[in-house]
């Protein structure tokens, strides 16, 4: 292997989408708590500590999981050789620490969730992935999680509570409809996911249950008068769109898992839009 090859997957090891996205999660939890001009450095500092937490996350469980994906995911960078299985550990410890030291120089409640959340990365491949819907919800946990720091960087978690629920439902309800996409070679492999322990069915059935709480719910937060109507404008397509995915992953659950993902995404913008357009007193 070259360097180059090396570097690269290490690149790879962290999934950068992944590490994107959850950054930018954070940003909104901040931005909807009102604190990206009065805490710019934490609110950087709480970006750029979840991204590097992320991808340790990442790293480690392609660590734990190289086994399997010799099999499932040979293209995976431990499984194609470009990065030993030493070398990945290594690289998610450094990260880790890196994170560490990011979030130390945050408020106590975002320190606190931080610690939490690293704890749980270490933890989900060899304690919770085997255990069915736990697995699931800690992922879920993970994700809502994101705005709750964020707005805990900057001294203000009341307004991203709300956003914690609801991504975190959301999320709960992709990951299960991805287990059902996995079936096949999770059985394979041994595993006790949600849908091989109920029933495919079952699990589909769940999932959507959980996603139209979440969309009954998702008004609260101009109910509220958190966010201004424009939130309600962007955030009811978003609903349309992760209710369509829910329905449609019964009989494609890959279709489902993506579109679903397109829709969440459409509902972290309508965050961003209510809060941008927010609710003056008196006003729609
Ligand atoms: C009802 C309502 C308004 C819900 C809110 C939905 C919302 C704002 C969700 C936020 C979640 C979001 C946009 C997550 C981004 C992607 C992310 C960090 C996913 C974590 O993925 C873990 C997964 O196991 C890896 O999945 P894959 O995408 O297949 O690599
Ligand atoms: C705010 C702080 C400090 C941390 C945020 C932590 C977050 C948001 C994590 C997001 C969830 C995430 C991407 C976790 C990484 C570990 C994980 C569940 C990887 C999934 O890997 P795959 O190999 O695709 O799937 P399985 O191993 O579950 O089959
Ligand atoms: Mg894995």
């Amino acid at each position: 292997m070259t360097a180059g090859e090396t570097i690269r997957g290490l690149l790879e090891l962290t999934r950068p989408v992944n590490v994107i996205a959850a950054s930018v999660l954070t940003f909104i939890g901040a931005f909807v708590a009102g604190g990206v001009t009065t805490a710019p450095f934490a609110v950087v500092a709480a970006i750029a500590a979840t991204g590097v937490a992320v991808g340790a996350g990442n790293a480690i469980n392609d660590y734990f999981d190289r086994e399997i994906d010799r099999i499932n995911q040979p293209e995976r960078a431990i499984p194609r050789g470009a990065v030993s299985p030493r070398g990945a550990l290594v690289f998610s410890f450094v990260l880790f620490v890196g994170a560490v030291g990011l979030a130390i120089t945050l408020p106590g409640a975002a320190i606190a969730i931080a610690a939490i959340n690293l704890l749980a990365l270490v933890a989900y491949t060899e304690f919770f992935k085997g255990l069915p819907g736990l697995g699931n919800a800690l992922v879920a946990y993970l994700v809502g999680s994101t705005f709750l720091f964020g707005a805990a960087a900057v001294g203000n978690m009341g307004p991203a509570v709300v956003l914690f629920v609801l991504s975190a439902i959301a999320t709960l309800t992709r990951e299960i409809i991805k287990d059902v996409e996995d079936i096949a070679g999770d059985r394979e492999e041994g595993l006790n996911t949600l849908p091989i322990a109920i029933g495919e069915r079952r699990a589909l059935q769940l999932a959507a249950g959980l996603l139209v709480v979440a969309v009954l719910a998702s008004p609260v937060p101009y109910l509220v008068e958190y966010f201004g109507v424009a939130y309600l404008l962007v955030v009811l397509p978003a609903d349309a769109v992760m209710l369509y995915a829910a329905v449609e992953s019964f009989e494609d659950p890959t279709a489902g898992q993506s579109h679903l993902k397109y829709g969440m995404f459409l509902a972290a913008l309508a965050f961003i839009i209510g809060r941008a357009a927010i609710r003056v007193p008196g006003g729609l």
